[in-house]
């Protein structure tokens, strides 16, 4: 059976239009001089497209015999065709990934990774990329600002010679506590029993012997005998025992390993102290010039470290939006603080995005207070469609091993299934053993708990509030919701959003529906960020206010690329011609 179908929802959208009534919205019937036949045929979610993995990018990749690695879905020596406006910008593993498995399995939920020594390099970069890196994210804390400028030339040659859309986020160091460099040493280990001096001292190289330097001045004052020091969120403990001066004399009661620049926290009865310490500004000098160094390499997102308030995003976006041109670095508000929690709304609907900064966030409040902390992060952020990601841990011990243990796995599942935007790791591909294979478990654990919750469809009836702020922005939000609906009902193969500042596209991704979202977008940077978000396949196109043609050219040019096909049921909307297209692939 056939049929056709055709949906508009009324006219062009202008910022200055004043719509007359409700009434507005409505589905007009297929016109007699229809130029897009529409044949609407029903199929199963699996008839055409496999939802197994194969030799693909979402495939397990990771053997514990030491021998497994990632195998790369393209040659390395692949070169995209020249990008010019008769083309379509899309990465050499999202083609080869749409061509070999079809659109039901592709991988929705994006992969943060923070690049480090074991990184760093051109050929690293590339592996993560061909192993699904969205967003390279470099750490203030570490590296000097060259290094990191050398870091992000090297994925942005990445992205012009292999047609990668891999975005750049930079991380703030914040004004945290934490130890300085021990001499150059890699780490130092602490006894049980042995009592070490924390001091806010400048030493001297060779670092005296078992003592540390703390870089707050106001650390002697604000610890107390009695007090518990946690370096690293309790990686190694100590009880403070004595202060003379500047120095403060601590006895290790959990031995471990001390590594350079690891972050401290001191506890009283219980509870996190925060004294002169908490007054310390979010944004420090040193962070300030970093942020101005990023502005200035131009990256995607600047991520801020120990979020308080509203008030500093907002006056983080408005720096940004004077200083760069097109004011368009996304401010994503890292949330690891007490206060960060209790002012979370205001902060999220503040920001472009938050980080759910489990690291420090576990030195802050009790661990087991964590998880449900995680999970209202990424349901609100959800729900006011800002991306989200999950970070810190996610798969620790693959820093020393090559497989993760069971529970790192039901970690990341957990998350995935929370339906967090990306997840992200840290020290794993910073600076681990296995930064590929690491990975590659997120990738294939991914697609296999994706793929579980569709076909179980644990749909949560997550009923998502209005978020508009204003009329016509209620229509794109009424347009978004309705489609990924229609979407999941008619079991299209893809969404296609033609969008220009990549909004339709959130709003689409919000909806978390079971197809991908193709999102066509005319600028490099709105592509770039768009790869933060869950479900996105963001594509570059250059696109005209003409909706029939638009569509005709990328149907053309997706099929002459093998990524779809004729006959693939596709539903479309934009942001210029506010309508809901059904349609076969002619
Ligand atoms: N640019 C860098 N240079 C050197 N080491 C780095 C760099 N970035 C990250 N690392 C290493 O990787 C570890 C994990 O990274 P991350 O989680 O971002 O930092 P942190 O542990 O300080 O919060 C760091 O502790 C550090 O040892
Ligand atoms: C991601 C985090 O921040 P950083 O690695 O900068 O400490 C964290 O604390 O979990
Ligand atoms: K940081
Ligand atoms: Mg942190």
């Amino acid at each position: 059976m056939s049929q056709s179908l055709h949906f508009v929802v009324s006219s062009s959208r202008s910022p200055n239009l004043t719509l007359p009534n409700r009434s507005y919205l409505k589905l007009s019937p297929p016109p007699s001089n229809l130029r897009f036949p529409v044949t609407f045929v029903r199929r199963p979610i699996s008839a055409s497209s496999s939802d197994v993995d194969s030799n693909s990018p979402s495939k397990v990749l990771v053997s514990d015999n030491g021998k497994g690695g990632v195998l790369p879905a393209t040659s390395p020596e692949y070169v995209p065709p020249p990008s010019d406006s008769s083309s379509i910008d899309v990465d050499a593993v999202t083609e080869a990934d749409l061509k070999e498995n079809g659109f039901r399995s592709t991988r929705r939920t994006k992969l943060v990774c923070t690049i480090g020594p074991a990184t760093c390099g051109f050929e690293q970069l590339e592996a993560l990329a061909v192993g699904g890196m969205n967003v390279a994210r470099i750490n203030m804390c570490h590296g000097s600002r060259e290094w990191h400028r050398r870091v992000i030339e090297r994925v942005r040659r990445l992205n012009e010679e292999k047609g990668f859309a891999v975005a750049i986020m930079m991380d703030t160091e914040g004004s945290e506590i934490h130890m300085g460099e021990l001499g150059g040493a890699p780490s130092a280990k602490a006894e049980d029993g042995e009592i070490w001096t924390f001091s806010v001292r400048a030493f001297d190289s060779p670092r005296p012997e078992r003592t540390i330097n703390v870089n707050y001045d106001g650390f002697a004052e604000d610890v107390k005998v009695g007090d518990e020091l946690l370096v690293d969120g309790g990686m190694v403990r100590f009880d403070v025992i004595e202060k003379i001066g500047p120095d403060v004399k601590c006895r290790c009661t959990d031995p471990g390993l001390l590594l350079p620049r690891a972050n401290l926290t001191f506890w009283r009865d219980g509870s996190l102290v925060r004294e002169r310490n908490a007054m310390l500004p979010t944004i420090s000098s040193k962070d300030w010039l970093d942020i101005d160094f990023g502005i200035a390499e131009g990256v995607d997102f600047i991520a801020i470290s120990f979020v308080k308030s509203a008030e500093v995003i907002k006056h983080l976006k408005s720096y940004i939006a004077a200083r760069s041109r097109d004011s368009d670095i996304a401010v994503i508000a890292k949330i690891e603080s007490i206060d960060s929690l209790k002012n979370l709304e205001e902060i999220i609907q503040a920001s472009d995005g938050a980080m759910v900064a489990r690291g420090d966030l576990g030195a802050q409040i009790p661990l087991e207070q964590v998880p449900s902390a995680q999970q209202r992060i990424v349901q609100l952020c959800r729900h006011l469609n800002k991306p989200v990601i999950v970070a810190s841990q996610l798969l620790e011990s693959m820093i020393e091993y090559p497989t993760p243990t069971r529970a790192e796995v039901a970690d990341v599942s957990e998350a995935v299934r929370q339906r967090a935007d990306a997840l992200m790791l840290s020290g794993e591909s910073a600076m681990g053993l296995f930064p590929e294979k690491a990975l590659a478990v997120l990738r294939s654990v991914s697609v296999r708990i994706e793929k579980w919750w569709r076909e179980e469809k644990r749909h949560e009836a997550m009923e998502l509030p209005d978020i508009a702020s204003s009329f016509s922005d209620s229509i794109s939000e009424q347009i978004c919701n309705s489609a990924a609906k229609m979407a999941n009902n008619l079991a299209v193969d893809a969404l296609f959003v033609y969008t220009k500042t990549g909004h339709m596209a959130s709003l689409l991704s919000r909806c978390r529906p079971d197809c991908p979202i193709f999102a066509f977008t005319s600028t490099t940077s709105v592509r770039r960020r768009l790869n933060l978000q869950w479900g996105l396949i963001p594509f570059r196109l250059s696109f005209s206010d003409d909706m029939e043609s638009n569509l005709n050219r990328t149907f053309s040019l997706l099929k002459a690329r093998g990524m779809i096909k004729s006959g693939d049921l596709v539903i479309a909307v934009s942001d210029m011609l506010q309508s809901i297209q059904v349609m076969n692939v002619p």
